[in-house]
């Protein structure tokens, strides 16, 4: 998968490593110079000394060039892969039904298009600036060492070992840690988010200090393996030093020993330490990258998981039918995909076009779960839905879009407009639309008090607007398109008996031919409709209107009857 995103950038990729290429070649050469510098000095050559301080110059300043360019490069492939990378996993989670929203659950999704492609991205740099810089800076430096003071090649050898050594001992200890910081900082993510979405109940039940002290476990809990990893750095850098020195003083030792029989050794040790460090360097930040890039292997998964799922459900691209609002389901059961039980059980009825049907129930009946197999939300488990005598499943998606409209339990609205919310239920609607769908849903009212009318700005999920007003948009963008079907699920529990009874009055004069589903808690809501469901724990038991139900069925008679009271 990584490879197929980088591939788009290939000139980058050739040109970056080109450039990686040239840095390691001026670092290896650098020391090469200085020895020849050092040998002037020795026999007070001042014309070659300032030749040679000229060459160090220049190199010094192509490696400083080409490693601005290959960083440039790196940042551009980087940047370039994690967009697409991002793009790429929203429009796919946009292909998801909600079936797989569900299974990865939201906040997820969220974090695998944020912080995993972030660390996709650091991924991407490292690659680009030290994946080819460390061997070949490795083996550059290893062998000129010791093409340098060759007597000496067992020195090298011993400083590789112990800084292999320490390295590997240190970097093991810490991958446990950064492993837990990914998920503290997952946890923390989501005590904030919760926290901040739901500050109304947090203030309200005065739960700030419960969680705070959720925040502050998880927090300390991060802090603790944070200390550990400081700690371990803190051992870890002296111990390189120390390594180091005790490298270059053995060096100097050793060429001291036999500096007589070779004076251009003297001169040797200045690149032969250089040498030693760029080894030592090479192998701290191959520790180091193996393990970012074990981090960010796990996020690139992470990705992968979610661009490589099948959407849990297909739409045929099949010609546009006009559609009626004729409804009917034949022995129709569903079950959630993370539950074993059903939910709906052998539901059959139908529904003429234009007609006005309520759904009523206990708490935990089915009516949303039924309310959302009509949409096609889910597909069923067993039986068939058809609409104006089409399976669901030979209609393509932007027709049923048209046909049905569904109002959710909870007014969900988008920032923007007014106006962009309503037109989320018909692109191209004109102002006269917006005025008829608001009048028709009450709202026509307060969005004319607002200084920009359709123009009026909406925040993040709609947090401007009380929770009638929100629901009154709703139900506006439900109505805007002329569904042929229209569900209002629980969608007026926030509207006085008013305002219900007008949106009511005013669907059934402007929106005739409209098959209305409205689900209930209160029976008031339907006691007018021309068609009644009953629904208990998953099963259609009645069917008829008001005054048959009340006089057939018990359930619906008993609550009939416990809201009668409550009401008188
Ligand atoms: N997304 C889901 N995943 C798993 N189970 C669910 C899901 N949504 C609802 N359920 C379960 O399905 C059953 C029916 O829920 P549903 O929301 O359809 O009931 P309802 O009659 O609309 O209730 P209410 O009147 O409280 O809105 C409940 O037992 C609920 O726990």
């Amino acid at each position: 998968m990584l490879f197929n995103a980088i591939k788009q950038y290939k000139f980058w990729a050739l040109g970056s490593l080109a450039m990686v290429i040239i840095v390691v070649a001026t670092s290896l050469w650098q020391p090469q110079i200085l020895t020849q510098v050092l040998e002037a000095v020795s026999k007070n050559d001042k014309e070659k000394i300032a030749g040679y301080g000229v060459q160090l110059l220049i190199i010094a300043g192509i490696g400083l060039i080409a490693g601005v360019i290959n960083t440039i490069f790196a940042a551009k492939i980087a940047q370039g892969v994690s967009a697409d990378l991002r793009e790429q996993t929203f429009r796919k989670i946009q292909s998801f039904s909600y079936a797989n929203i569900e299974q990865f659950n939201a906040g997820n999704l969220v974090v695998r298009m944020t912080n995993d492609v972030n660390q996709v991205m650091n991924l991407i740099m490292i690659l680009f600036q030290i994946l080819l810089r460390v061997p070949l800076l490795f083996i550059g430096a290893f062998v000129l060492a010791i093409h340098t003071l060759p007597k000496l090649w067992w020195i090298i050898v011993v400083l590789v070992v112990v800084i292999v050594l320490i390295t590997a001992v240190a970097m093991g200890n810490m991958g446990k840690h950064f492993g837990a910081f990914q998920k503290l900082m997952d946890k923390l993510n989501g005590i904030a988010k919760e926290n901040l979405r739901g500050t109304r109940v947090v203030k309200s039940f005065v739960q700030e200090k419960e969680q705070a002290a959720k925040f502050d476990a998880n927090s300390d809990e991060l802090l603790g393996h944070n200390l550990v990893v400081s700690y371990i750095f803190s051992v870890m850098i002296p111990a390189f030093t120390f390594a180091a020195y005790i490298a270059i003083f053995a060096a100097i030792w050793f060429v001291s020993t036999y500096v007589e029989k070779a004076p251009k050794d003297l001169a040797s040790i200045a690149s032969f330490m250089t040498y030693m460090m760029q080894i030592m360097f090479a192998i701290i930040m191959g520790g180091m990258m193996s393990m970012m890039a074990s981090r960010a292997f796990i996020s690139l998964k992470r990705i992968g998981e979610v661009i490589h799922t099948e959407p849990a459900m297909y739409f045929k691209d099949t010609e546009d039918i006009d559609l009626s609002g004729d409804l009917e389901f034949d022995k129709v059961s569903f079950s959630y995909p993370s539950d074993d039980e059903l939910t709906l059980e052998n539901i059959s009825f139908s529904i003429k076009a234009g007609e006005m049907v309520g759904v009523v129930g206990a708490t935990g009946a089915g009516k949303s779960t039924l309310a959302q197999l009509i949409p096609r939300l889910f597909d069923p488990t067993a039986g068939t839905i058809k609409i104006g005598g089409h399976d669901l499943r030979e209609i393509n998606r932007h027709n049923l879009r048209q046909t049905v409209s569904i109002v959710l339990q909870r007014a969900i609205l988008f920032s923007g407009t007014v106006g962009q919310n309503l037109k989320h239920g018909k692109a191209d609607a004109t102002e006269a639309d917006m005025t008829r769908a608001s009048a028709i849903s009450q709202a026509r009212e307060f969005i004319e008090k607002m200084s920009d009318v359709f123009e009026s700005p909406v925040e993040e999920r709609g947090t401007n607007f009380s929770g009638g007003q929100k629901q009154r948009l709703s139900i506006a963008r439900g109505v805007i398109g002329d569904p042929k079907i229209l569900i209002l699920d629980d969608s007026t529990s926030a509207l006085d008996a008013k305002s219900e009874k007008l949106v009511q009055q005013a669907l059934a004069g402007e929106l005739a031919n409209t098959t209305k589903i409205i689900i209930a808690q209160k029976i008031s809501s339907v006691v007018h409709a021309d068609k009644i469901l009953v629904l208990d724990a998953g099963k259609l038991i009645g069917v008829g209107t008001h005054k048959e139900l009340v006089a057939n069925n018990d359930t619906y008679r008993e609550i009939y009857n416990t809201q009668k009271g409550s009401e008188d």
